[in-house]
């Protein structure tokens, strides 16, 4: 029997029950914006572990052979369950993760749209045929037929910041391609992570076939990571946890989607206003707490003071506040991340930077800070902030830009503003991020975009055909023909 969800203490999913832990412990989610409980999930044991991958993989057997017609109805009735629930979900993320709400709103429809196109674009996924023929050494009398087939069971990790869209974009793929998944989300977003699966539980998610696993990611991470019966593992979060994760896990595909250092690298001919207005959303929305956030600006010497003008400008005009408000600045997740902003806002100051604007935080709560003058002896120039700070480094000419955008150890996107396109292709061809954004800000998206970072910022490719193919492998078959 499938228990409601008791109000504010929220229950896993494990093998298609709902219920509580053995452990007896709930770990408890306190809205970084006001300090008030938002409610408590399960602190799970190992041995529930061991449970949910065992579950799963038996799941995954009777799923893999169902058609990808089949599966995708499941993920058509997931995405209307999501938006028949988008109100609840919305003003939960908006008090998990301090998002202000027409954010978190639209999360949960653009959660929705990315699984009705992932059943679109699963439907489309077919393997090949190869003759043997086509290689010297060949003979036209084979035939390979090249199948694409799921690992078995996907492990999604998810980070706190996107705690719905991060997640179903790992889940969708994976089941699409005849995966089953174990999911844990971040601890500060799993109270969102859980509504989203109770919609796909709705929708009818067959036993076992997704398992919720709650619990603190230090206590049960390596556990899970380890677990011989994980067969791919999916992870977004910070670089050092998703090294960590991908040195331990072995002998299986690992994706990891990690953080980023992306600059803003503006032209003498850019049009500064179009650049302003791109950079300060690009820097500032939901508090910068995005891995695609604009980390830094490298602007040329000759156009910087115009160019600041502008940006300096923008950031005074940003609504700070609630979440409740839709504040564009909202307070960060915890204190220690507010600490880290605070400490790379100093060490740049007390280097020589200059601030634009009023330094100023009220507990969680980070006022946005404009950085002028910033120089590469200064943090605030490599390390990421996750908070609403932006490092303006004027510099001599493109060749300068390029060094200091390529020093970094990240690799995730960057944005070139500029009117002139053949230079802007130059550059871009020079940077060494996953993607290049001409003329327009850092983000995500569209969601069938291939998104990936290089260097420290991850592996492998996602974006929907992209993580689609992640969660499968090659099947070959050869058919040796009859030459007589
Ligand atoms: N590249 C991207 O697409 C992308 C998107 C969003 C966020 N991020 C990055 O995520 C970071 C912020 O998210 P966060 O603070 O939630 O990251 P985090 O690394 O603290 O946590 C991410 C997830 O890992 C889990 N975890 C922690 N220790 C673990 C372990 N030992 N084994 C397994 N799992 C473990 C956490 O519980 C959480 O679910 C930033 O660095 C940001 O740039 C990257």
């Amino acid at each position: 029997m499938k228990a409601e969800l008791i109000a504010n203490t929220y229950q896993l999913l494990l093998n298609g029950e709902w219920k509580e832990t053995s452990s007896g412990k709930t770990i408890e989610n306190l809205s970084p914006s006001d300090n008030m409980p938002v409610g408590a999930v399960q602190a799970m044991t190992e041995n529930e572990v061991d449970l949910a991958v065992a579950g799963a993989k038996t799941a995954q057997k009777d799923w893999a052979n169902r058609s990808f017609s089949e599966r995708a109805e499941l993920l058509y009735a997931w995405a209307d369950q999501l938006l028949k629930m988008k109100e609840e979900i919305a003003e939960t993320i908006m008090k998990e993760v301090g998002k202000g709400y027409s954010s978190a709103e639209k999360e949960v429809v653009r959660t929705a749209d990315f699984i009705k196109y992932t059943a679109e674009e699963g439907k489309r996924i077919h393997g090949e045929l190869i003759n043997g023929g086509n290689f010297n050494a060949g003979s036209a009398n084979k035939l390979a037929m090249v199948q694409r087939k799921p690992f078995g069971v996907v492990l999604a990790i998810s980070p706190f910041n996107y705690p719905v869209n991060l997640s179903a974009s790992k889940i969708a793929p994976a089941l699409i391609a005849g995966n089953a998944v174990v999911f844990k989300p971040a601890t500060q977003g799993a109270i969102s992570g859980t509504l989203m699966i109770k919609a796909l539980d709705k929708a009818g998610l067959p036993a076992g076939l997704v398992n919720l696993v709650t619990g603190k990611g230090s206590e049960i991470g390596d556990h899970l990571t380890t677990h011989p019966s994980i067969n791919m593992i999916n992870f977004t979060g910070g670089t050092e946890t998703g090294e960590a994760i991908s040195r331990k896990a072995s002998m299986i595909p690992v994706i990891l989607e990690l953080g980023g250092k992306d600059p803003a690298i503006v032209l003498n001919d850019a049009n500064f206003e179009k650049a302003a207005e791109d950079i300060v959303a690009g820097a500032f929305s939901y508090s910068g707490q995005r891995c695609t956030a604009i980390k830094r600006v490298l602007v040329m010497d000759e156009v910087a003071d115009a160019l600041v003008d502008k940006l300096k400008e923008k950031v005074n005009a940003l609504k700070v506040g609630a979440p409740e408000d839709n504040a564009v600045v909202t307070p960060l997740i915890n204190g220690k991340a507010a600490d880290v902003v605070q400490q790379l806002v100093d060490d740049a100051v007390v280097k020589g930077a200059t601030a634009l604007t009023e330094i100023k935080r009220a507990g969680n709560l980070v006022y946005p800070v404009l950085l002028d003058n910033v120089t590469v002896d200064m943090e605030v120039a490599w390390k990421e902030p996750f908070g609403p700070v932006l490092p303006v480094i004027r510099v001599k000419n493109i060749e300068e830009a390029v060094t200091i955008a390529n020093e970094s150890e990240y690799g995730l996107q960057a944005s070139i503003f500029t009117k002139s396109v053949e230079q802007a292709i130059h550059i871009s061809n020079e940077l060494e991020t996953g993607t290049v954004q001409i003329n327009g800000k850092t983000e995500r998206g569209p969601d069938h975009f291939p998104f990936l970072g290089v260097k420290g910022s991850g592996l492998g490719v996602q974006g929907i055909r992209n993580s689609i193919e992640s969660a499968t492998r090659e099947k070959v078959i050869v058919l040796n023909m009859n030459q007589g």
